[in-house]
């Protein structure tokens, strides 16, 4: 379980162009099962991924994985705690285009920890479990979109994540490629991750797989079901 108590998150708070994001959030989200974060842009859905995901940190309030408050952990702590328990798909993917599916698959192991040999043969299983064998060695630019999103997949599983978060998922795919990512998602949760999607997406948000649906406006949660 990841809680949040209480969280508050303001950009640029001594300045005029202050925002407060996040407006105390207290929050209960599964570490199994789909989870879907609705809100109408600019409400808050990115603001809070990045804090359950520890990629940023509340600016009040606390974040609490299994108990353990990680929002003050120092970064070194922080960065391993996000390495050891969560995987990122973004909006836009954010593959690196240059660099081949593998070496974008590989990229949240680096700083390399493990030996060199193992990772790759996990980047490999990950490649073929989505059906990209054959692409491995491609520069990424050069594969089509459905190829590329499966890349970002395997990139967010490569560290064996206990929670996948994805951020609008399906806002840049046709409905054919948005329904294959759904199938993807819905696997994941059956073999025991949880997933945390922010969408506006109704094919996302109406899915039978999803679990909960939690609701921001103006920073506010407004509406939490189970
Ligand atoms: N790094 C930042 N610096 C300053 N303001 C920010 C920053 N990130 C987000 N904001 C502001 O915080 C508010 C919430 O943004 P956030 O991206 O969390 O919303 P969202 O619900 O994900 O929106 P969207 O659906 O459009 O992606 C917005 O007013 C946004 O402009």
């Amino acid at each position: 379980m990841i809680r949040l108590e209480n969280v508050t998150k303001v950009y640029n708070p001594r300045r005029p162009d202050r925002v407060e994001a996040l407006r105390g959030i207290t929050l209960d989200i599964p570490l199994h099962g789909v989870s879907v974060l609705q809100g109408p842009s600019g409400s808050g859905k990115s603001s809070l991924l990045s804090l359950v995901g520890g990629m940023a940190r509340p600016t009040s309030g606390r974040v609490l994985l299994e108990g353990r408050e990680v929002s003050r952990l120092p970064e070194r702590f922080l960065t391993d705690v996000r390495r050891q328990t969560f995987g990122f798909i973004f909006q836009q993917f954010h593959l690196v285009r240059e660099l081949s599916a593998r070496e974008n698959v590989l990229l949240p192991l680096y700083p390399l920890a493990e030996g060199f040999a193992a990772m790759r043969r996990r980047a490999d299983e990950l490649l073929a479990r989505f059906g990209l064998t054959d692409k491995a060695q491609h520069k990424v630019r050069w594969l089509s979109g459905g190829e590329q999103q499966r890349v970002a997949v395997a990139r967010a599983l490569v560290n064996r994540p206990r929670m996948v978060i994805a951020d609008e998922p399906t806002a840049h795919l046709d409905s054919r490629l948005s329904r294959e990512l759904l199938g993807i998602l819905h696997d994941l949760a059956a073999e025991g991750r949880a997933v945390l999607l922010a969408t506006h997406d109704p094919l996302v948000a109406d899915h039978p797989m999803v679990e909960n649906r939690f609701r921001l406006r103006d920073g506010r949660l407004v509406e939490a079901d189970g």
